[in-house]
């Protein structure tokens, strides 16, 4: 049965890996707000599931350093934690997943009742986990929806070797796979940017736009995550999933309808005009230590004991990707992230080319719209203006729109409370769709295989600086220019 998604209906929501970092740092606060807001349904009891033998009130304790409680809302927190529940069991015995199965029947009255599981667990128990879901615990009343987190596989095989088992488990429209930058707010903006306003529609093209650039910059290294992140690198964490979400967003034609299917569809389609990346087009790099920093500055992504002392793990990438169709040939994509950086940071930046036919002895600058997803949602143009006065000067300028000045009531949600959310709604619009999945693992396998087995050296970059000096050379290579003459002044309010 998957088509009851109703609010009336008693809904129960599973979390595999509850003991777990994620779950208490970003799932049960996240369930909070989401509960304390009235956004889920009335009858929504919450099951937390892991080895670990713990009470609901050990759980509590766990997360109350991160969760955010406003004065009043102590009442509503205290039956929050009475709808919540835990149980404990192993990932690969049946009969555990019986008797989690017997637990949330017994909160399932009436004729229908739904259940969504969400997999923080680990992929070394993924597979065991969703055959036991499946076995045990789905629905016979009502939907049954997985929520799933990455890694999504570690290159084309394993991933198609993951996508293959669920989907001998579960139905697509089942599988909700979390990409939770599709969750924040400016990515979600980008389609209604490009759609909604006539000003884009017309030059969003090979004819108007020189170069974009995607980027994601983080001011901390691995932290304590280096065993994790030696198997991945930075190129599997952020590039391949993250920043390619967003250029499929900025890159992808205007879909048939706001259908889930039809923007997936269209996500997919841009991705299949893309070639597999080349070493030539890739600049890897790995920070080392500032001796003259503070504290974790100090120390290079080497000096971290969970990492290989000879590790080629990059830590940062540059990667550029041209899209080979009618809208995109020849227009770089510049996609660009890195940790232990000189600050936290993600944005688009649309680079459109110079005015043609110069009348201002080269003084006018490139317009360039600047999305900024994070810190601080903004959306600015860049342009030129005549320099207010006498002067025929030209000034560089723009028009601004800071979401901290626009909308300071707006509440901003964070992305995983709009992407559970949309579970409970049954609405796939911004999760992962298996196709896609495969695209971009396509895109990014033969450059991670070559890398490896090359055993290519990274660029060494110190933290806390803006990245290895030859990234900027490569954005100039691939037509970003970058002038250094823009001042923002921020308006006085
Ligand atoms: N609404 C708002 O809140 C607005 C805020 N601003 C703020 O004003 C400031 C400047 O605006 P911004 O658009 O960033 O202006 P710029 O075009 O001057 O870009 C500045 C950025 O360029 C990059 N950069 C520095 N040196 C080089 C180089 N040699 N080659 C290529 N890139 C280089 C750096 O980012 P990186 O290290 O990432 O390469 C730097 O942060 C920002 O802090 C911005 O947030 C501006 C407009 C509106
Ligand atoms: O998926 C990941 O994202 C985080 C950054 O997320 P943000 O919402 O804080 O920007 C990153 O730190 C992590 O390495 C990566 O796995």
């Amino acid at each position: 049965m998957e088509n009851t998604t109703d609010f009336q209906y008693p809904h129960t929501f599973i979390l595999l890996g509850a003991s777990g970092d994620l779950a208490k740092k970003k799932i049960y606060p996240t369930i909070w707000y989401l509960y304390r807001d009235n956004l889920l349904p009335e009858k929504t009891k919450f099951i937390g599931y892991a080895r670990t033998k713990q009470s609901v009130t050990d759980i509590r304790e766990k997360c109350k350093k991160y969760i955010k409680l406003l004065p009043g809302d102590e009442e509503k927190f205290e039956k929050f934690w009475q709808s919540n529940d835990y149980f404990s069991g192993t990932y690969d015995k049946r009969v555990d997943f019986e008797m989690l199965n017997q637990l949330i029947t017994k909160f399932e009255k009436g004729p229908v009742a739904n259940r969504i599981f969400y997999l923080a667990v680990p992929p070394t128990v993924f597979e065991d986990v969703t055959v036991n879901i499946r076995n045990a615990c789905v629905s016979i009343k009502g939907f049954t929806r997985v929520i799933i987190e990455k890694p999504f596989g570690r290159d084309d095989i394993s991933s198609s070797k993951l996508s293959n088992h669920l989907a001998g488990l579960f139905k697509e429209e089942q599988m909700y796979r979390i990409d939770h930058y599709l969750g924040k707010e400016m990515v979600q903006n980008l389609m209604t940017i490009r759609f909604a306003n006539q000003i884009f529609c017309p030059s969003w093209n090979r004819e108007n736009i020189a170069s974009v650039l995607i980027s994601f910059k983080e001011p901390f290294g691995t932290e304590g995550r280096g065993g994790y992140f030696d198997d991945f690198g930075i190129i599997r964490d952020v590039m391949q999933n993250h920043l390619l979400q967003i250029l499929s967003l900025v890159a992808m034609e205007k879909p048939v309808s706001l259908n889930p299917n039809d923007i997936r569809d269209e996500k997919v389609k841009v991705l299949r005009h893309i070639r597999p990346i080349k070493q030539e087009d890739i600049l890897i790099g790995q920070y080392v230590g500032n001796p003259d920093g503070q504290g974790d500055e100090k120390l290079g992504y080497l000096d971290d004991p969970t990492v290989p002392k000879d590790s080629v793990t990059p830590t940062y990438a540059l990667a550029t990707l041209f899209i080979n169709n009618a809208r995109w040939q020849g227009v770089p994509f510049i996609l660009r992230c890195g940790k232990a950086l000189n600050e936290r940071k993600a944005e688009v930046r649309v680079q459109y080319k110079d005015a043609p036919g110069d009348i201002f002895n080269g003084h006018a600058k490139r317009n360039e719209l600047v999305i900024r997803v994070q810190p601080g949602e903004a959306l600015y143009l860049k342009l030129m203006s005549k320099s207010p006065g006498m002067t025929f000067d030209l000034v560089e300028t723009e028009l601004d729109l800071t979401y901290s000045m626009r909308y300071r009531e707006a509440d901003v949600p964070d992305a995983y409370e709009r992407l559970i959310l949309d579970v409970f709604m049954g609405t796939q619009m911004h999760f992962v769709r298996s196709d896609e999945l495969t695209e971009a693992w396509r895109i990014f396998t033969p450059i991670l295989k070559e890398l490896e087995e090359q055993h290519v050296k990274p660029v060494p970059y110190r933290y806390g600086s803006r990245g290895p000096l030859e990234a900027d050379m490569k954005l100039g290579e691939n037509d970003f220019k970058y002038s250094g003459s823009y001042k923002w002044k921020k308006p006085v309010c």
